[in-house]
Parts: structure tokens; sequence; C-alpha cells
């Protein structure tokens, strides 16, 4: 059941980053970027994709992935969300495959306020994309070790729906995630320059106007240690598909309030979810 009739009134944040190879430097950039954000609680915070080591290829971030409930950089994402009393969802960190040393998965980790885990989303589209700009081809499946399982997670401010980056193309992940009773959306995202500025704005509110849900965009910008570009914008958008926030470029916090009761009155007036005649199967999380 969507928690959107009875839930409070929740500050939705976004933090925009520059990633370099070393996972300390950006957690240092994760605790500076902290002390700017808003006063309000509860508040969920949520980071870019692979925010902990970027732009130096998949295998530095192999040498970077830690043990599941057990490393630096989930002690310090713990620490902070309790800390500042937020919800924190650390976009992705490489997390050790138990059974395959040169693997690790993309690990989406929510930390509630009090800086207990409370979820894991393993990346489940992995980026195998020739795209025409200066940086060429992803193989992000040849170190990455595909998710399969769709996560939502119940918080006193609603239900959030966990996905990554490029899962944002495939919308039935979308469809279930809502299927299992989410009102806000987060994605976590490092999107090239060039697919972002073809097709990101179009994506996201996409996906929030057809699931009628907030959705909270973060994303990687500018030029990496390896001369890969990000395109940044990092959005946080509305059950109606509104931009309540965006970030274009450079490093930074962007925030906007949201009223999660504002989705039952959309999703009465335009009821989707039970005029849709195409039923998906699925499994639910928890
Ligand atoms: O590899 C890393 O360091 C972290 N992961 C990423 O940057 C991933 C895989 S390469 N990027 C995307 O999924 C971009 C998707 C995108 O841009 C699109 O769908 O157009």
């Amino acid at each position: 059941m969507s928690q959107s009739g009875k839930a409070k009134p929740v500050q939705l944040t976004a933090l925009q980053m520059t990633s370099g190879p070393d996972p300390q430097k950006n957690m240092q950039q994760v605790a500076e970027l902290l002390q700017n954000i808003p006063p309000q609680r509860p508040q969920l915070v949520v980071l870019p994709e692979a925010f902990s080591c970027f732009g130096a290829g998949d295998k530095q971030q192999l040498l970077s992935a830690e043990r599941f409930g057990d490393g630096p950089l989930q002690n310090q994402l713990a620490a902070l969300a309790k800390q500042h009393g937020i919800w924190l969802v650390a976009g992705t960190i490489p997390v050790v495959d138990t059974d395959n040393a040169e693997r690790f998965s993309a690990a989406c980790l929510v930390f509630n306020s009090a800086g207990e885990l409370a979820g894991r989303y393993d990346k489940i589209h992995l980026f195998d994309v020739e795209v025409a700009d200066s940086t060429g081809t992803y193989h992000e499946s040849r170190y990455t070790k595909p998710g399969s399982k769709v996560v939502t997670i119940n918080t006193e401010f609603g239900r959030l729906g966990l996905a990554v980056c490029y899962d944002v193309r495939f919308p039935e992940l979308f469809r279930v995630l809502r299927e299992q009773g989410c009102d806000i959306m987060v994605l976590p995202s490092a999107f090239t320059k060039v697919t972002g500025a073809a097709h990101w704005h179009q994506l996201v509110r996409s996906r929030a106007i057809e699931q009628q849900c907030f959705m909270v965009a973060p994303g990687q910008v500018g030029e990496h240690a390896n001369g890969r570009e990000t395109f940044g914008h990092s959005l946080i958008v509305d059950g109606w598909g509104r931009i309540l926030a965006e970030q274009e470029s450079g490093t930074g916090v962007l925030s906007a309030a949201a009223d999660i009761s504002q989705l039952t009155d959309i999703r009465k007036r335009i009821p989707v979810a039970t005029h849709n005649q195409f039923k998906v199967k699925y499994e639910r999380s928890t």
C-alpha cells in the first residue's frame, strides 16, 4: 500500500558531485556538501551514482570495493546519516561479490536517520553501450554484477523506490516500483554529457508522470580524471512532472519541499494504475 495518504511532508535533497578516483576525497566532498543542506526534517538526501569512485575506470572501482556490511565507506555514510538526522541514499558504491573477486555490485545503500542500514538495491541494467561521443564505448558489465531484485523501502514520509542511472530507460522497473506502493523514486546517476543533453530531462520527467511519483535524480557533473564528461542537471521532480529543483552545472546542493499527499489527488484524477490493461507479474521485495 502507498503511504501517500498519511505521510509527513519531507524535504527532498540531491547532491551534485564531480567525483574523482579517491574514495576518501569524495567522502570529504559529501561531508562538506552536507553542511549546506536545509534545516528541515525529515529529509531525504540522495548522492549520485559512483560518488565514491568515478572516472578512473571500472578496475579502480573494483579495487575500492568493500564487503557488504563492513567497510570504511559504509561506516562513514551511517555516521553522516545519524549526525545530520537524515535519510541518506548513498548513490552507488562498489560492493564485493563474494562469489567472484573480479566483480562488484553497484550497490545503492540506504541509511535511516538513526544511521542504520535500511535497504540495498543493486543496479539491474548495466550500461554496455556505444555512445557517439569522445568517450566512446562503455562496458559496465565487465566488472559489475547486475542486480536482480526490485527494492522499495518504507519510511515515515512515504515509500522509496530505488533505481540507478541507465535503469531510467526501462519503464517496466518503475512500473513495478509503483505497484509496490512507492511514492518517491530515487535515481542516482552519472549520465554522459551526450545522452544527457538528448534524453535526461525527458526520461526523468516521463517516469515521474507515468508512475505519479516524486523523483530525486542527482547526477555527476563536469570533467572527470579520465576525461569523461558527465551531464549534471540534477533534478527533483514531482508526481505531475514539474521540475521543483534543478542544478545545471557545478557541484552543489539542490532541495525542494515535497507534499506527498499531492500524489493522492493526481492518482485519483488520472487513475492510470487501475486503467492499465497490461498487467505485469512481480514479486514484492518487503
Ligand atoms: O562506471 C562508473 O564509474 C559508474 N557508472 C556509470 O557511470 C554508469 C555506467 S558506465 N553510467 C550510466 O549508466 C550512464 C547512463 C547514460 O548515460 C544513459 O543511459 O544515457
